[in-house]
This record gives C-alpha cells, sequence and structure tokens, in this order.
C-alpha cells in the first residue's frame, strides 16, 4: 500500500498544473475558447469542431470527412445489436468514470479509501468495479444473462471483505446513479435500484476464461488504472470474441478528446479549460471519444463524448496515419518503463531512423492514437515472463485493423485471442503500425538487436 501510494503521488494533477512548459498551449486554449464562446453557431457541433475562425488540421479532415452516419446503416445486419449495446455501454462506462475521476482527483475525494491495491500492487477503484456491473448488466438486460459470457479484469473477492463495506457502498451507488442516466442512450435503466447482492452478482458473472470455440465478451472496465488515478488518460475496452477471433472492438477514451493536440499535454490543464468554458455543448471538442469497428468492415468510427443531457451522436470515420517515412513517425508507449522497456524502444527508434519524441499514454488510448492516424507506431515489449492479457488487446486490434493498420507479434504472427485469458505465444513483443513498411522496418530492428538485449 506505501509503494502504491507513492506511485500515486508522483505526479499530482495539481502539481502539473503548475508546470511551466505548457503556458504557450494554455494561451493558444484560451484563446480558442473565446472565440468558441462569441460564435453565433456553437451550436453546431461541426462548426464548432471546425473552430470556426481558427482552422485547424483536424477541421478540414471533418470537412473532408463529413460522413456522420448511425451505426446500423454502416455495419450492416451481422453483430448490429451486439455493436450497438456494446458502444451505448460504453458511452454510460465513460461518463461514469468521468464522474469517478473528477471526485476523486479534482473533487478532493478521499484517494486512500476510493483507491485500493490489488495482489501485485497495482491499483482498483470503485470505477473498476462499477464499470464492470454495469456494463455486464446492460449486455445481460439486453441479450438474456444465459447467453452472455464475459471475460473480464476484476473480481469481488477483496470487494466482499468486511473492512470493504464503505468501497461497496460507493460501487452500489456509483452502479445505480450511472444506470439510472443511462436512458439518455436508449437503455432502459433498472425498474429499482440494484441491491447489493445484484451488483455483486453483475461483477463475478464476469468469470468466462474465453477460449477457441463459442461466443464472449472480453472487457478491460479502466485500462490504465494508474493514469486513471493520476488523473490522466485511460480506456474502457470491451471487445466480443467469436470462435476466437475478435469481431467487435468498442474503446471508450473520455480523456482523448476529438482533437489530438490535448494527447500531448496532462489531462489537468483540459479539466482547467473545461471549467473555463461549461461544456454543455454537444460541439466541445474538449471531451472525450468512443472508437468502435466491426471485423472485416474496413471501417472503424469515432463518435464524440457528450456531455450534459445529450444522447450519443453520429459517428465519423478514421483511419490511420498515410506517414510511412519514419523521419516524420511517431511512435507511443507505455508511461510506465515497468510496463514496456523504453531503452529497448529507444535503441528501435534509433535504428529504424524515428527522430520524433516518443508518445508516452497510459492504456489502450494508444491503439486509439494509431487508429485515428494521430500517431504511426505503437510497441511494447514487457519483461520476460509477463503474460498479455486478452483485455488489454482486443478492442484496440480489431479497431486498428479496420481502421487499415497492422497488430502482429514482433514475429509477424497475429495476437491469438483464441488461447484463454492470455495472450499466448506470444513472440517477444506486440507491434501495431499504421502501415506495412513501417512495421516491417520495426520488425527487422527487433531481429538486429534482440540478441543484446536484456530482455
Ligand atoms: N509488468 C507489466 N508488464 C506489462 N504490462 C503490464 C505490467 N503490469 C501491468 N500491465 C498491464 O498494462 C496495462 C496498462 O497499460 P499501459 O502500461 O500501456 O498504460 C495494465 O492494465 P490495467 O491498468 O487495466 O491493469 C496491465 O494490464
Ligand atoms: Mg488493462
Amino acid at each position: 500500500m506505501t509503494a502504491l501510494r507513492s506511485n500515486l503521488a508522483t505526479k499530482s494533477p495539481q502539481a502539473l498544473f503548475l508546470n511551466n512548459k505548457n503556458n504557450n498551449f494554455l494561451k493558444t486554449h484560451l484563446k480558442f475558447l473565446v472565440s468558441f464562446r462569441n460564435c453565433p453557431k456553437s451550436r453546431n457541433p461541426i462548426c464548432c469542431l471546425s473552430n470556426c475562425d481558427q482552422k485547424t488540421e483536424f477541421s478540414n479532415e471533418m470537412e473532408k470527412n463529413s460522413n456522420w452516419v448511425s451505426i446500423e446503416s454502416e455495419v450492416g445486419d451481422k453483430y448490429v445489436k451486439e455493436l450497438e449495446v456494446a458502444v451505448k455501454a460504453v458511452h454510460v462506462a465513460c461518463l461514469l468514470c468521468q464522474k469517478v475521476q473528477e471526485d476523486l482527483i479534482f473533487n478532493g475525494g478521499d484517494v486512500v479509501e476510493n483507491v485500493q491495491a490489488k495482489d501485485d500492487n497495482s491499483p482498483v477503484t470503485i470505477a473498476d468495479w462499477s464499470v464492470q456491473a454495469t456494463v455486464s448488466w446492460i449486455l445481460s438486460e439486453a441479450f438474456g444473462p444465459e447467453n452472455v459470457s464475459i471475460v473480464a479484469e476484476e473480481d469481488i473477492e477483496s470487494l466482499s471483505k468486511s473492512d470493504a463495506r464503505s468501497i461497496l457502498s460507493s460501487v452500489v451507488k456509483t452502479v445505480n446513479d450511472s444506470l439510472s442516466s443511462a436512458a439518455r442512450f436508449g437503455i432502459k435503466p433498472p425498474v429499482t435500484n440494484l441491491e447489493t447482492a445484484q451488483v455483486l452478482e453483475a461483477i463475478s458473472r464476469c468469470n468466462s476464461t474465453g477460449g477457441p470455440t463459442g461466443r464472449f465478451w472480453v472487457l478491460d472496465p479502466v485500462d490504465g488504472t494508474l493514469g486513471f488515478v493520476r488523473g490522466d488518460q485511460y480506456a474502457i475496452a470491451l471487445a466480443l470474441v467469436e470462435n476466437g477471433e475478435v469481431v467487435l472492438g468498442v474503446l471508450g477514451c473520455p480523456n482523448y478528446p476529438m482533437n489530438k493536440e490535448w494527447l500531448n499535454y496532462q489531462n489537468g490543464y483540459r479539466r482547467i479549460l473545461s471549467r473555463l468554458t461549461k461544456p454543455d455543448s454537444a460541439s466541445w471538442d474538449g471531451n472525450g471519444c468512443v472508437l468502435y469497428a466491426k471485423k472485416g468492415s474496413k471501417k472503424a468510427w469515432m463518435q464524440p463524448l457528450l456531455s450534459g443531457d445529450k444522447g450519443v451522436a453520429s459517428a465519423r470515420q478514421i483511419r490511420v496515419s498515410t506517414i510511412d517515412n519514419p523521419v516524420l513517425a511517431t511512435f507511443c508507449e507505455p508511461v510506465e518503463k515497468a510496463n514496456s522497456s523504453h531503452v529497448f524502444t529507444q535503441g528501435l527508434a534509433h535504428s529504424v531512423g524515428l527522430r520524433n519524441r516518443p508518445l508516452r499514454v497510459y492504456s489502450m488510448v494508444k491503439y486509439a492514437a494509431i487508429a485515428r492516424g494521430d500517431a504511426e507506431i505503437f510497441m511494447k515489449f514487457a519483461r520476460a515472463g509477463y503474460k498479455e492479457k486478452i483485455w488489454d488487446h482486443a478492442a484496440g486490434v480489431v479497431i486498428i485493423e479496420e481502421a487499415g493498420g497492422i497488430v502482429t507479434d514482433a514475429g509477424g504472427r497475429p495476437l491469438d485471442f483464441s488461447k484463454g485469458m492470455y495472450l499466448q505465444g506470444l513472440d517477444r513483443g506486440i507491434i501495431a503500425c499504421a502501415g506495412a513498411s513501417l512495421h516491417d522496418k520495426i520488425m527487422g530492428a527487433v531481429d538486429a538487436s534482440w540478441n543484446s538485449s536484456s530482455l
């Protein structure tokens, strides 16, 4: 627990607000906010994402891609209900997490009370359990509990202990609050509030271990929990696997706004700005996004995460970057060097000629960044013996692939989601790229330097 606390304290969001090096960014965006408020068309999403008089790279992209359509008309009949329910469930989960993160980090919530340490000393919060219960409940209501099998990260062991009574009651309240406001997404809330036993049941129902046959959902309720408790990036990841293959992926990124520039800055700045310009408009581009894709459709989509009481907006298609020159490419990797060797990736970057600084981001937001075209490469080389879990990758892989990118292990083989909870047989590490040329170069560099690495 002591280690956990010092871990969390490493980067207090309040301290990060005061970091001078980002002042230019703040000034730029304060200017943007003034123009946003003064814009007569500020209720029009496209106008405001286009930033009216300040044209951004993103706005041009929006105009080119103004094909905003509904899920039904885009993905065809197969899995349409599954995708629609999954996207809605992830939207609900994103709002739940935003509320918990706001209370925990920015409204002085009790971190020691609401953040617990798991056996491996990684953090788990009321958001992890609450999202798992909420998504499990929504899927079961939509398809019938007998038809829903879920592999997910959390269990109820520590939550059921007598000293966890207070955190359990926070979870129950959070789940009920979240479900009671889910109607805006067309989800019928429970007739009466869920009892504690029902919430525990919804969490513990996610006890599938996956495998090569049949259908199961894969859920990471809060991926990048460390980022979450530090007020930074995190993701909610939900995928559907059928006969060992990921067929649907939905990725909620509550702190990854539609405008990519925000990714370079600590979330604390975003919070300040969101307070200065009350995000009550559907068009406010400082809020997060939800990405989704269906296997084989060759299309991936992004919706803005809406605030206030607005419903879900139409989606726009996303594509990976067209950059294939290493000099211009950006690679992303985990923030924590314990999760992936920064030394090794630095060597790879040098040998293939990557010049840009790595984008270090918590969670599967890195997969989202590649799918959206905000970065070109994602690499992860965990320490020997670490077993990658399917919930940390399933949703992201299908979204990148359908957006036009490639995801394999370092031997060039697709990740195998058919072997249970873990990505068995993974060769050295994971490489996701916008295109084949960059992918080949990185794989070649791994081959050339692996034996001399300490991994
Ligand atoms: N020693 C380790 N090596 C590699 N990955 C690890 C790790 N310990 C934890 N992880 C995984 O890395 C995820 C976070 O990803 P990232 O480092 O890219 O932010 C964690 O997800 P959770 O936060 O959901 O537990 C966890 O599954
Ligand atoms: Mg995770």
